[in-house]
């Protein structure tokens, strides 16, 4: 049978068919091919696109340049066509700018700077001008005034998608009303299909931006959201990337960019929170793996090291010899351990020290010292190996095991070496070791057992001191960058600062939710920042339930990346993933087969906040399952349900307890007539016998003779802080504590009493003549509350 590639192979000039075909493709001729990448997929969606790109930059240009925005949004149909139209009151952008900002695809302010903003990639506006001229053949209308300009400058372009490169058919210098600020006229083919979508970003946007004006016309609507607040969010600060979460390839790059030569510097200037400090404990732990630990054993008697050095050393005078000999021992002396490296720095130390004395110590001399000093120290191997197996293996392992494993470890160190080990060379002896003893003595050695022998190991040796290779040197061994990498990953180094975030903070997230959602209870959470990939983020969620919200359905969840809602691909967003997995009947909410979107009168809003957002797509539409940013969410979630939780379960004995105390009202008053015909007597305070039943605050009033006494009797078991205030028609005297303020003709008496449970404090006045009063208390439920006025 002939192959498929033998037929290939015959037919000579494919190849050279193939290549007088192939050539370089433009980004934008790319994008023109693919637009839906990019949100541009329908007329419907396209008019959203464009417009949340011109809103976004106008969101970021203003606050970037400390400006309250005022943005105004005009969508009209002009035939065919729609027109859209977004100014702005920005810094405005320079007359050389204009052209690439809208005739260039991936050209931008933002692509690298670690600072959050809306804008990240440098596609958004000039995508909408590709679509724009694509669906209706018109130029893009550009007029932008800078600050402090006399006048505006105006273009009419398009992007050559040959060459990515902006087109210009008019350039002129115009007079404009607004000051400063930019003003964007796209025409294309559209529809207004996906109204709603457009309402809810302008809407969600206003809630994230509550200092933000933002006004929208469309041809059968008009929406305006006032300023909420003259406040801008918080400036943000651009920052390097933190050690934790940097790619191996964008280390390398770094490395290959830098101006420091070794590796702490490199450390400290190209990242965030690296100081002197925490460069010495990321370049230990590179040490570690990439020299590896040397082994440092216990020491024999001092005077067997002494006697070693002695011995070895020869052709030099007797005193000499001594002071070497000694000196060795007294330094090592000093140790508990010792590893090889450092028994070669005290024989160094030592021979310099007595240079001047006794003559130098050549090299030889010095190489022989160690050698005999080392063999005196790793004799006694096997013992220290027992020592440490026992120490890290169970009781449960008998005396013949650890030994026979310690042995066969002790086997693994040579004589002569000096006993340096990577992490996984140490694992690999363990390993050999314990494998060796399950199959001559036939006992097992599990795992546990294996790792923590290599833990006890691993913690008495030593990081050896050897130079670290330069930066430039890293930059050119995968390997060893690796090893950097991951010595970064290891070291605890503090979290990055937030200045370069700017959350909308739990406040704002719960005020927006007040502005847009009429419901019963809300609550919000915001989280401590996190990094992902080297970028810090932050991740804040609010909830709203009950009330005017719907209660058919799934919940609503509202998605916010850097205060920019998301309003497609809900299905494909790692938001919508966490709600879903999340058990909500734990939370009091109703949720079919324990997954999915619960039911019932709620909202949840999510934002991620980032220095780089980590999209589905350049769309911008979703946020990618990044483990360790779903976490974050899935704990700001549960964070403001578990509020939600206890105020439904608050609701829902409140509602238990006013049920049984509807029930007795109607029984008792019953029973107390029944009782009083029965024994003739007077029928008894029903209120006083309601409040010990229900274990109720009973507060009532006793005027006699001038004196007022009001009881606060607690029925409960739990402490209650009360506000008590007594309206009263004429001034008060005698206080008993209490404040009095009088107010067009009233005095008001106001007490604070903590009531212990079962227990009833007392408050007095006295009035001159008689009066009205009129009580009010607060502080305690009104169905825990019974008040007799
Ligand atoms: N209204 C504006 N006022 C001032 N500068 C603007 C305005 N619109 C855009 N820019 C500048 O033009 C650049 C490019 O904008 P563009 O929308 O193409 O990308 P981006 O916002 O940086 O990122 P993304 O592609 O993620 O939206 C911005 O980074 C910003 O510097």
């Amino acid at each position: 049978m002939t192959s498929l590639q033998s037929t290939l192979g015959e037919e000579t000039g494919i190849a050279d068919e193939l290549a007088a075909n192939q050539r370089e493709i433009s980004i934008a001729e790319f994008f023109e091919k693919n637009k839906h990448m990019l949100g541009f997929d329908s007329g419907a969606r396209g008019l959203v696109t464009a417009v949340k790109e011109a809103v976004d930059n106008a969101l970021d240009a203003t606050e970037e340049a400390g400006i309250l925005p005022d943005i105004y949004v005009e969508i009209e149909e002009v035939g065919n066509y729609y027109r859209l139209v977004v100014e702005d009151n920005g810094p405005g952008i320079t007359r050389e700018q204009i052209p690439k900002v809208f005739g260039k695809l991936l050209y931008g302010s933002r692509f690298h700077a670690r600072e959050q903003s809306r804008g990240q990639q440098g596609i958004g506006i000039s995508a909408a001008v590709l679509y724009s001229q694509l669906t209706s053949g018109k130029p893009a209308k550009i007029t932008s005034r800078t600050q402090g300009a006399d006048e505006a400058q105006y273009f009419e372009l398009i992007i050559d998608t040959d060459t990515n490169e902006p087109e210009i058919s008019s350039a002129e210098t115009t007079s404009w009303d607004r000051p400063h600020g930019t003003r964007i006229e796209l025409e294309m083919e559209a529809n207004m299909r996906a109204r709603g979508q457009l309402r809810d970003y302008i809407k969600h946007t206003a809630v994230v931006n509550p200092h933000a004006r933002i006004e929208l016309h469309e041809p059968n609507d008009s929406f305006k959201a006032e300023r909420a607040t003259d406040q801008l969010p918080a400036e943000t600060e651009e920052i390097r990337p933190h050690p934790h979460g940097v790619e191996l390839g964008t280390v390398i790059k770094m490395l290959g960019a830098t101006d420091s030569h070794t590796l702490s510097g490199f450390l400290q200037e190209e990242f965030t929170r690296v100081g002197k400090k925490t460069a010495r404990k990321v370049l230990d732990n590179f040490r570690n793996r990439h020299f590896g630990r040397e082994m440092a054993w216990e020491l024999p008697e001092p005077d067997e090291v002494e006697s070693a050095v002695r011995e070895a050393t020869t052709n030099k005078a007797a005193d000499a010899i001594e002071a070497f000999a000694t000196g060795v021992a007294e330094r090592v002396a000093q140790r508990e351990r010792i590893a090889h490296h450092e028994l070669e720095a005290f024989v160094a130390e030592v021979a310099d020290e007595i240079a001047a004395e006794h003559g130098t110590f050549g090299q030889t001399a010095r190489e022989t010292a160690v050698g005999a000093a080392w063999s005196a120290i790793v004799e006694d191997r096997e013992a220290e190996c027992y020592r440490l197996v026992d120490a890290a293996t169970s009781t449960r392992k008998d005396e013949a095991t650890i030994e026979a494993l310690s042995q066969r470890l002790a086997a693994k160190f040579d004589d002569d070496g000096r006993h340096r080990l990577s992490h996984s060379a140490l694992t690999e002896y363990v390993d050999r070791a314990a494998d060796m003893t399950q199959e001559r003595d036939d006992v097992a050695v599990g795992e546990t057992a294996r790792e923590n022998i290599v833990t006890e190991f691993w913690s008495v040796m030593k990081t050896v001191p050897d130079d670290v290779p330069l930066a430039r040197e890293v930059a050119n061994d995968r390997n060893t960058a690796r090893d950097l990498v991951d010595a970064m990953r290891e070291t605890d180094i503090i979290a990055p600062p937030t200045d370069c975030l700017a959350p909308i903070t739990d406040e704002l997230v719960e005020a927006g939710l007040r502005k847009e959602f009429d419901a019963e209870f809300y609550a919000a959470a915001t989280r401590d920042a996190e990094v992902h990939g080297g970028d810090p983020f932050i991740v804040e969620a609010g909830i709203a339930y009950g009330g005017e919200i719907s209660a058919e359905g799934s919940i609503d969840v509202m998605r916010f990346a850097n205060r920019v809602p998301l309003v497609y691909q809900r299905g494909a967003c790692a938001t919508t993933d966490v709600v879903k997995s999340i058990g909500w009947r734990n939370y009091g909410l109703d949720q079919p087969g324990d997954t999915g979107l619960p039911n019932g009168p709620a909202v949840v809003m999510v934002h991620v906040a980032s220095t780089n957002v980590p999209f589905t797509s350049e769309s911008k539409d979703a946020i990618a399952n990044v483990p360790a940013i779903e976490d974050e969410i899935e704990l700001a979630i549960r964070e403001a349900a578990r509020e939600l939780k206890s105020y439904l379960n608050k609701q829902r004995s409140i509602a238990k307890r006013r049920k049984k105390q509807d029930v007795l009202a109607t029984i008792l008053p019953e029973m107390a007539t029944k009782v009083a015909e029965v024994t003739d007597r007077e029928p008894p305070d029903i209120d006083a016998a309601l409040a010990r039943i229900m274990n109720n605050v009973q507060v009532s009033r006793v005027v006699e003779n001038g004196s007022v006494v009001l009881a606060v009797e607690n029925h409960s078991n739990t402490a209650e802080d009360l506000e008590i205030t007594d309206i009263v028609s004429i001034e008060p005297n005698d206080l008993s504590a209490g404040t009095v303020i009088e107010m067009d003709g009233e005095w008001f008496v106001k007490w604070s009493p903590t009531v212990p449970g079962g227990e009833t404090a007392t408050l007095e006045y006295s009035v001159d003549e008689e009066a009205t009063f009129d009580l009010d208390v607060s502080g305690v439920e009104t169905a825990k509350l019974t008040v007799e006025r």
